[in-house]
């Protein structure tokens, strides 16, 4: 054996041993995503490692107003299929207010009809927030004050948006992610943590629950027992508490957080789009009931319109003929 592979075996050795450990005793500098398999070994000889340079990233306007978002910086890495969707508001910890998500909806439209976008990247402003929840200034008596002053729940139709939407979304989490941002950091895919970031509800702290998504994906993400612990006690936990909870995917040092994240949508970028598409909806489908059903169900329907058998019943029916499915197998 050469020296060369002595040390790759001597690595993966050590990586498989630090896997088998108890998650406690990890050796933490030993991520994951440093972890190369022989499967990674074998695809790295044909595609390469992952690109590492900076992106040049292009902001978006507001469709509405055609000028830049307020609350909201929408960005796109030029040349990539990443987006960039960041909450503006770093003064208030980067709170929402209706504006906020109003804002966040229509950028994450924009980048689930781009067909150049595969992976999309949500984050707070500055390194002390991700997001704070809802802007508490902006709560009337009914709820936050949205039309004339009427309280509107606008954030539960951006985690649906988010839960829905066919391509990865990224939470990229440094600093604070509590409230209905800890909510928002839930729904989204995946989650990469800076070594500073810290989560928690603090709802029934300022008389506020999430009893939709906000219990049931983090029921499902960290067990009922630790769903109720962080919904009872509303008390805030470290990123490495909420790695081993199961709440984010990696925990990285602050400065390497942008970085790290790109990592991940590039590898993501480098897969099948339409693997990836089915894999959220159906990890989702069961959870989400009939609502996850349809989501899956509606990407057969989208595969089976490009085969032929789809377009023999579609071209049949414009010319008045006869469609001819004889011609198609009935697969065992
Ligand atoms: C996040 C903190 C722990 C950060 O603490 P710290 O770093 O010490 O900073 P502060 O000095 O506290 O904050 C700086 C500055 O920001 C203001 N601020 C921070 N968070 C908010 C906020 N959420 N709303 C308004 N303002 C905020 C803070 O007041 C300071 O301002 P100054 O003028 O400088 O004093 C800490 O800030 C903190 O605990 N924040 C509050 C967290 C919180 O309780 N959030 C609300 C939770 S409830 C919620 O989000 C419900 C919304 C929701 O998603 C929902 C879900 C399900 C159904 C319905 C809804 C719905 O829409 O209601």
């Amino acid at each position: 054996m050469d020296q060369n592979m002595n040390m790759i075996v001597r690595r993966r050795m050590a990586c498989v041993a630090n896997h088998l450990m108890p998650a406690g005793q990890q050796n933490s500098c030993i991520s994951v995503s440093n972890c190369s398999s022989p499967m990674d070994d074998s695809y790295r000889r044909t595609h390469g490692d992952v690109p590492s340079h900076e992106p040049a990233w292009r902001t978006v306007n507001d469709v509405e107003s055609g000028k830049e978002f307020t609350d909201i910086i929408y960005e796109k890495a030029v040349g990539e299929g990443i987006a960039k969707i960041t909450i503006n508001r770093p003064d208030r910890r980067n709170a929402f207010r209706p504006q906020t998500v109003k804002e966040l909806m229509r950028a994450f439209n924009d980048a689930r009809d781009d067909i150049t976008i595969g992976a999309i990247i949500f984050t707070g402003k500055g390194t002390q927030a991700f997001c704070s929840g809802g802007d508490q200034t902006f709560r009337g008596k009914n709820g936050y004050a949205d039309y004339d002053n009427f309280g509107r729940l606008n954030v539960l139709d951006l985690q649906v948006q988010i839960r829905r939407l066919p391509k990865p979304v990224i939470a990229m989490v440094a600093g604070y992610a509590v409230g209905g941002g800890h909510v928002l950091h839930m729904v989204c895919d995946l989650t990469i943590a800076a070594e500073n970031a810290v989560f928690g509800q603090t709802g029934p702290k300022v008389g506020s629950f999430d009893a939709g998504y906000g219990a049931s994906i983090m029921s499902r993400l960290v067990g009922p027992k630790r769903a109720r612990e962080m919904w009872y006690l509303s008390k805030f936990y470290t990123a490495s508490e909420a790695e081993k909870m199961g709440l984010v995917n990696i925990v990285v040092p602050l400065e390497k957080l942008e970085q790290e994240t790109l990592k991940w949508c590039r590898e993501i970028l480098r897969n099948s789009p339409t693997a990836i598409r089915v894999s959220k909806s159906a990890i989702n489908a069961a959870d989400d009931g009939h609502a996850g059903l349809q989501a899956l169900a509606g990407d057969a329907t989208l595969m089976f319109y490009g085969t032929e058998e789809g377009n023999e019943g579609r071209s049949s029916y414009l010319q008045h003929q006869k469609p001819d499915f004889s011609k198609f197998p009935r697969l065992p």
